[in-house]
């Protein structure tokens, strides 16, 4: 039998920088990457397209189940997802998006749908994995679970620059109201809700640049998976 995959989880609310340093992490270890928030970006993006209300449990499970997608990069290393033979890795990243998503995530329908889809990505030499219930509830044994937070300004700022930089849209002020929302609704769901698990790592970025973050989470993965890096 092959040994199960080495698993690594980065948690936490919107704009911690989960995204970020979960891919600089896998590049550094050559592990695969799971960002489990795409494809609840996706699932919305896909149910508003197609005028789904994002509170139809029916026809988003439904969605969710079928979802056609395809994860790559461009010659340049950009992220790169299809759906439905569409390349679509901008259009889910706006806050529209990012929204529907934290709305279709509270559909348990929804989440049972895309759990084997996640958990597949674990394979090795190793996954790791972003969201904000892979500690919790998809990889409960992973081996190093990180819980990734910085303050509600500080992330807000964050959201507001990213966006401007893609020529996103944004207002800081709707932003923060937006992400208050989302980090509410995230936390309070009664099924696979925002939180640490038990056993997680917490580091709080808010004073930290994106390579001290990284530099942590490398220190914390030598430890925990010692003759595997
Ligand atoms: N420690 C940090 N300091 C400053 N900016 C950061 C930090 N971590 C992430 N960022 C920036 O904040 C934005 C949001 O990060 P992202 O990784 O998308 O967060 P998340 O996936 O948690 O929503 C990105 O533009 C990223 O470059
Ligand atoms: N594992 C996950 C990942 C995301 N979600 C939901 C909740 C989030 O508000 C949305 C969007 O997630 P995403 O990680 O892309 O959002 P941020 O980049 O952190 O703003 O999806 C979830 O419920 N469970």
């Amino acid at each position: 039998m092959t040994p199960p995959a080495a698993v690594l989880t980065i948690d936490g609310p919107s704009g911690s920088g989960k995204g970020t340093v979960a891919r600089r992490v896998a590049d550094e270890l050559g592990w695969h990457l799971l960002d489990s928030g795409a494809l609840y970006r996706l699932v919305a993006y896909a149910a508003l397209s197609r005028s789904v209300p994002l509170d139809d449990e029916a026809r988003t499970a439904e969605i969710a189940r079928t979802l056609a997608v395809r994860f790559g990069a461009d010659a340049g290393g950009n992220e790169q997802i299809w759906l439905d033979g569409s390349e679509v890795s901008r259009e889910i990243r706006t806050e529209r998006a990012g929204d529907g998503a934290s709305r279709v995530a509270a559909i348990p329908a929804v989440r049972a749908a895309l759990v084997a889809r996640q958990r597949a990505f674990a394979q090795a030499p190793g996954l790791v994995a972003d969201g904000r219930d892979m500690g919790t509830v998809i990889f409960p044994e992973a081996t190093l679970k990180i819980y990734l937070t910085a303050s509600a300004e500080e992330r807000a700022r964050r959201r507001y620059n990213q966006l401007k930089d893609k020529g996103l849209g944004a207002n800081l002020a709707a932003l923060s109201q937006e992400i208050a929302e989302r980090d509410r609704r995230d936390a309070s769901r009664p099924i696979a809700p925002l939180r640490p698990a038990d056993d997680a790592q917490i580091i709080d970025s808010t004073s930290m640049s994106i390579d001290a973050v990284v530099a942590r989470v490398l220190e914390l993965a030598a430890e925990r998976f010692p003759g595997k890096i």
